[in-house]
């Protein structure tokens, strides 16, 4: 796919379609021709103001002969201006601008007091006045025209081709994007352009280059009309060919569903999510009811312990005063006898004395008597309570092993429902489009909030038409709830899933708290990681590893910000796959090392911004991790990825800061988030090309924006007056991301040998 930007993203209703550069036709019933001729070929132009580019179509029944091209484009809020003449800015404003070169090279421009410049490199940040001959060489797009989310400019158009017919030779093909893309070939002779056969679709450029990924993963796939079949069903994406394909199973029936039936489907799912949800919150309460009981049970069976202790503590005291009295007693019948004996040998004692001591004895003799019955009546109490605590203890150990039994059984459903409940959020989230946006309006204290909060998830602003985003954050909103509804997306990069959390928003609008937040009451980023390595230590039939990276993004160019050397690195791409080769990796087993890896990136980060004479406001952050979990027993690999990225403030550059290096900063975060902008457009379309490479951060994001992954956007705004004109930019941005449908996220599991299965084989990572 070329990157030539020879196509620029009007608005719905208009198309501008270049000429190929073979100067084959894309002429047409329907397509009236804009002669914006190039120097080089000569001018046939039909105004003589018309910009001098290369050659542009309009597919408009409106455009007549003669009329003139600006205005057309101004009709539809687009100009580009050809020449600093073309559109007189005011004095005093700033205009950011791109130029998109004829060769496919873009650049960031800057309009400012009537003249136009150019940053030549990123490198040598230096900017160069506007070369007069450009403006015959390309198209410059303001920062306006291409808004995030409006209107994305400078894709190539790579759905222009040809085909060689036997009999009619080489005819123009073209791609066309209505409901669904529909491939074309132009008839000469009908001057019309008519829908392609299969067999003849088979011969032409674009679809060759489709079907060889296709081929290439699915050899046994003889068929070409069929897979062209499948091919067309899927919206002419390969990958999702493929994965059609795959999951139809060896027949190779393709069963691409319908447009009603999804929605059926997808009504379906979610009302069985509510009716799982419901479920599921009885049997959460259900369970910790129980939870509750046995809590109470095992207290109850704790002081019937206590109760028993305690009355063996009592028995074993009575036995030995049981004993002790025994032993007194014996004593006591000895010394007494002895006393007898001795009163009776004691013939001289005194006949008073003697019957005072009889007195004692028989006293004494009684007391033994009473004391024994008082022992025997104790011991059989004694005995009945020991009976009794013994058979209490039987009873609660059988209830807590009953309601154990039962909770197992509770908490083995409730698992089961929490995996069906995410099987079904996936299914749900693929459906939709995987795209979440999700808008937060700061606290402030010092300013009165001019937002309105609707109900089901909206926001407007002075009355106006109101902006509807998955979740509305309202200013008294806690992380914690910012967190909640964010979990299910994060956690599913366990699942083997490429998840992205992104944060976009003007600056001080609280992206940075909403991701980072402050040590004691932390955001996303932080909760994440915890989340993770909990259900990581849950998952024991699974090993898993956690790795770290974190790179920063300034002025379109990358740095590692967990290296001391803070060094400059590449981004390379194979196919859909991006590395950054230096980028270094820290493993992560504990919260320790996730704040260690935090604390290490924010001091790199401090000590850059110093180096570079910047604010880390100016710099887009990019925190990653990665999970890979190894099967223990199937031994399959499941590789997750999560990214979370702090932008920089995406607010507009003021006149009053544009100088030097801050006008630098200006343009490489215009262009960067331009081009996500543009991203989000292109998926949004389902363009064919979607133009990762405008920038360093769309390119970095790349894995996680494709078809494969899983996104989740915060758009942040303050609840300022003053900063009214921002907020509304940054909800427009959010509400256009929110249309974009990334297509069905998949997992990446990779099946292994047995034998490293269990560790065996250690080259198989
Ligand atoms: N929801 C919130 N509740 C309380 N304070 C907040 C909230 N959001 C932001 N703040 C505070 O507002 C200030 C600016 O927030 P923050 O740094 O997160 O903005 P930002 O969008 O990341 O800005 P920058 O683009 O400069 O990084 C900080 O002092 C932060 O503590």
């Amino acid at each position: 796919m070329g990157s030539s930007p020879s196509q620029i993203q009007l608005p719905d209703n208009v198309q501008i379609i270049s000429r190929s550069s073979d100067g084959s036709s894309s002429r047409s019933k329907g397509f009236k021709e804009v002669e914006i001729t190039s120097s080089d070929k000569g001018s046939t132009s039909q105004a003589s103001n018309r910009p001098k580019t290369s050659k542009w179509q309009s597919h408009l029944d409106e455009v007549t002969d003669g009329q003139d091209y600006n205005e057309i484009l101004a009709k539809h809020g687009v100009s580009l201006n050809e020449n600093s003449n073309a559109k007189d800015y005011p004095e005093d404003e700033l205009v950011m601008e791109t130029f998109y070169h004829n060769s496919g090279t873009s650049y960031s421009c800057i309009y400012q007091s009537g003249q136009r410049y150019y940053l030549d490199s990123w490198e040598t940040m230096d900017w160069q006045p506007f070369p007069n001959e450009w403006y015959e060489e390309g198209v410059l797009v303001t920062e306006q025209e291409q808004a995030p989310g409006q209107v994305a400019g400078g894709m190539g158009d790579d759905r222009e081709g040809s085909l060689d017919h036997p009999d009619r030779g080489k005819l123009s093909t073209y791609l066309f994007e209505e409901s669904r893309n529909v491939h074309y070939w132009y008839d000469d002779t009908s001057g019309t352009w008519i829908k392609m056969p299969l067999s003849w679709e088979l011969r032409s450029e674009i679809v060759s280059k489709l079907l060889n990924p296709v081929e290439e993963a699915v050899p046994e796939w003889k068929d070409k009309h069929d897979m062209l079949a499948a091919l067309r069903a899927s919206n002419y994406d390969p990958h999702d060919t493929i994965a059609t394909y795959m999951a139809a199973g060896e027949a190779g029936h393709i069963q691409a569903l319908k447009n009603d039936e999804d929605a059926k489907i997808l009504k379906e799912k979610e009302g069985k999510v509510i009716e799982l949800t419901t479920k599921f919150k009885k049997l959460k309460r259900r369970y910790d009811k129980q939870g509750q009981e046995l809590e109470e049970q095992k207290k109850e069976r704790k002081n019937a312990e206590d109760l028993i202790a305690q009355l063996r503590d009592r028995v074993s005291t009575l036995e030995a005063e049981r004993s002790s009295t025994i032993a007194q007693l014996e004593a006591f019948q000895q010394s007494s006898k002895g006393r007898r004996g001795s009163i009776k040998s004691e013939a001289g004692l005194h006949p008073d004395v003697a019957k005072a001591l009889k007195k004692v004895v028989t006293q004494l003799h009684k007391e033994h008597v009473e004391l024994r019955i008082e022992a025997v009546r104790n011991f059989q109490k004694m005995d009945e309570l020991i009976k009794q605590a013994r058979a209490g203890s039987t009873k609660l150990a059988l209830a807590n092993q009953g309601s154990s039994e039962e909770v197992d059984e509770l908490r083995d459903l409730y698992r089961r429902e929490c995996l069906q409940r995410k099987l079904l959020y996936n299914k749900l989230q693929e459906m939709r489009g995987n795209i979440r946006v999700f808008c937060r309006c700061r606290h402030d204290d010092n300013s009165l909030c001019c937002l309105d909060f609707g109900r089901d998830n909206e926001i407007s602003t002075g009355g106006k038409k109101p902006y509807s985003f998955d979740k509305v954050f309202e200013p008294t909103s806690k992380q914690e709830e910012v967190f909640e509804e964010a979990k299910p997306i994060i956690t599913s990069c366990i699942d083997g899933y490429n998840v992205c959390i992104i944060a976009y928003g003007q600056t001080g609008s609280g992206k940075t708290y909403t991701m980072m937040g402050p040590p004691e009451d932390p955001g996303v980023n932080v909760r994440s990681v915890k989340e993770l390595l909990n259900i990581c230590s849950e998952k024991t039939s699974v090993d898993f590893t956690l790795k770290a990276s974190m790179m920063e993004i300034y002025n379109e160019t990358v740095h590692d910000l967990l290296s001391d050397d803070l060094q400059q690195l590449e981004i390379r791409a194979k196919g859909n796959k991006i590395t950054i080769p230096g980028l270094s990796e820290m493993f992560v087993e504990s919260m320790e090392d996730i704040e260690h890896i935090m604390d290490l990136g924010d001091q790199n980060r401090s000590v850059a911004s110093t180096k570079m004479n910047s604010h880390s406001s100016r710099s887009h952050l990019i925190f990653t991790i990665t999970i890979e979990g190894r099967d223990k027993v199937s031994g399959s690999v499941t590789t997750g990825q999560l990214t979370l990225c702090d932008l920089a403030g995406s607010e507009r550059v003021s006149k009053t800061e544009a100088t030097g290096q801050r006008l630098i900063e200006a343009a490489a975060i215009n262009k960067s988030l331009t081009s996500l902008g543009q991203v989000f457009t292109a998926l949004r379309n389902g363009q064919l090309h979607i133009p990762y490479r405008n920038s360093k951060l769309t390119h970095v994001l790349q894995p996680c924006l494709g078809g494969d992954a899983k996104a989740c956007l915060f758009v942040t705004v303050s609840p300022a007056e003053r900063n009214l004109s921002e907020t509304n930019s940054t909800m427009t941005f959010g509400s256009n991301a929110r249309q974009v449908a990334l297509g069905e996220a998949k997992r990446n599991v990779k099946k292994v040998p047995a034998s490293s299965a269990w560790g065996l084989d250690s080259d198989s990572d």
